[in-house]
């Protein structure tokens, strides 16, 4: 039988009956344990705010090369904007991806005590011009996203067996990401490339939307790739390295890759949430058997990201982790 990867409806998680919330609870964390990785429904963003988004993204990859060069990420302090194709190589010793992409955060400005202290990658977007709709449909994505982390995280927190608000603080002015991607389809003739080269996501948990192409696919224990083809209306959520350590490996953060052999473009927009960047990330007690001891020590958010970034932006060659 086809492998896949399992769909958790989280409506459950608004219910004031304490007995819905706790079964959402144990059916994330069967699926923490087992992949990482879960499909997520009943989570109550509008269909028109997805459509919207997905509409906006393509024409934004359509923009002619000079516009989307003139909001070009190398510009921004912060780490905001277009990188062009092939400008990531998520796979060490792979090829550089087939796909382009454009990142975007909380829009702060120098005043914001984030930004004036200096926190990672805080700061201000750039958008580009002549896409009226862009930057509000994003902006109120953004905002929409961030709160379906919260709401995730309360999830978190009881299928750990913690108090559902154990990670208040970490949720409290939370830094994310908000990334689009379109790849053009595999050609034929370079059959080592790939969409993006297989990584793990390196802070919180990952929202992923995609559009009706497919090519996701999540490594299982045994070796083989699980596909993780679009399933209307839902989400794919999975878990980064940070959720892995603070765990103390209990939960995992999965490899995974993207292929896109459809002969279309294929548009998808991972959403980052890493959390608030003080906030400190020291093994979770319940996370321990008894006699054992953490495996890492406790580190900030902040610095968590800034390691993993090191780690990889200033590799010689090759980037391996995605935030
Ligand atoms: O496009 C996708 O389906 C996955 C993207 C991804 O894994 C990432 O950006 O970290
Ligand atoms: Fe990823």
């Amino acid at each position: 039988m086809t492998k896949s990867l399992p769909i958790i409806d989280i409506s459950g998680l608004a219910s004031s009956d304490p007995t819905d919330r706790a079964m959402v609870g144990a059916s994330i964390r069967s699926a923490c344990l087992a992949h990482g990785f879960f499909y997520v429904t009943g989570h109550g963003i509008p269909d028109g705010l997805i459509d919207a988004v997905m509409t906006e993204t393509r024409s934004l990859f359509d923009l002619p090369d000079a516009a989307k060069d003139a909001v070009d990420k190398a510009q921004s302090p912060c780490n905001r904007g277009y990188e062009q194709l092939g400008g990531q190589t998520l796979q060490p010793g792979a090829l550089p991806d087939r796909k382009e992409g454009y990142y975007i955060g909380e829009e702060l400005t120098a005043r914001d005590p984030r930004v004036a202290t200096g926190k990672f990658n805080q700061g201000p977007n750039q958008w580009p011009a002549d896409l009226p709709g862009f930057r509000p449909t994003m902006m109120a994505y953004f905002g929409a996203l961030t709160t379906l982390g919260d709401t995730l995280m309360r999830g978190m927190a009881l299928s750990l067996d913690l108090p559902e608000d154990y990670f208040a603080d970490f949720c409290d002015q939370p830094a994310a990401t908000l990334r689009l991607l379109h790849y053009p389809p595999a050609q034929p003739d370079v059959p080592d490339e790939m969409g993006a080269g297989a990584h793990t996501d390196f802070g919180g948990l990952t929202m992923l939307l995609q559009d009706n192409v497919g090519g996701l696919q999540v490594r299982d224990d045994d070796g083989s790739w699980i596909d993780a083809p679009p399933i209307p209306g839902a989400f794919v959520v999975n878990l980064g390295d940070m959720i892995a350590r603070w765990t103390n490996d209990t939960y995992r953060s999965t490899l995974h890759r993207v292929i896109n052999r459809s002969g279309r473009e294929r548009y998808s927009v991972p959403f980052f949430y890493t959390g608030q960047q003080d906030h400190e990330v020291a093994c979770i007690p319940t996370c321990l058997a008894a006699g054992e001891t953490a495996k890492y020590p406790p580190i900030t958010v902040e610095n968590h990201l800034r390691a993993m970034y090191d780690r990889t932006y200033k590799a010689a060659s090759a980037e391996t982790k995605t935030a």
